[in-house]
């Protein structure tokens, strides 16, 4: 069942928990035509190799956000228009992309939410190398699996789990 999370403005997400919202220090650029998403997460953990996320894209999204630690890089784009078309036409509700994008005028016209670095012309490798769904951490702060993530054009915040 698509699990849709309505996307809440994370300053307001910020008046509301405070120091129990989890927020991602990286000041990173919007390349989507959906500025302000929400979603359960899923993760990827890769470098300069795209083959995991994309098959993973080709499946159902179910309203997730695809968290991808890409280690930060700026040589290789993880996504470019295909791959973000799949994940827009799969359900998917965004991506944030802890690395480079391509394409980049093509994205603004999806129904999708894409964070990411910046921008590159050059394709990743496609081996498939990497892990998906184990915790990812970049910006001070752990993505796991599960969590609900909220984004916007201030920034990205995680909601604190239930304890
Ligand atoms: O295939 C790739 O590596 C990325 C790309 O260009 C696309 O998604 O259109």
């Amino acid at each position: 069942m698509p699990e849709t999370v309505t996307p809440v403005p994370t300053a307001d997400l910020v008046d509301r928990y405070g120091t129990e919202l989890r927020v991602c220090d990286v000041q990173f650029r919007q390349f989507g035509g959906h500025r302000g998403f929400a979603g359960r997460v899923r993760t990827v953990s890769c470098h300069e190799d795209n083959g995991l996320l994309r098959d993973l894209l080709r499946t159902p999204g179910d309203g997730a956000v695809l968290v991808v630690d890409g280690g930060g890089s700026l040589r290789t784009a993880l996504v470019g228009d295909l791959i973000a078309g799949a994940a827009q036409d799969n359900g998917w509700a965004g991506l944030v992309l802890h690395g480079a994008v391509r394409d980049s005028a093509a994205l603004a016209d999806l129904r999708l939410g894409v964070k990411a670095l910046g921008t590159i012309p050059r394709k990743s490798a496609k081996t498939g190398t990497g892990s998906v769904d184990a915790p990812v951490t970049f910006g001070g702060i752990t993505f796991h699996p599960g969590d609900i993530l909220h984004a916007d054009d201030d920034g990205i915040a995680l909601l604190p789990t239930p304890s």
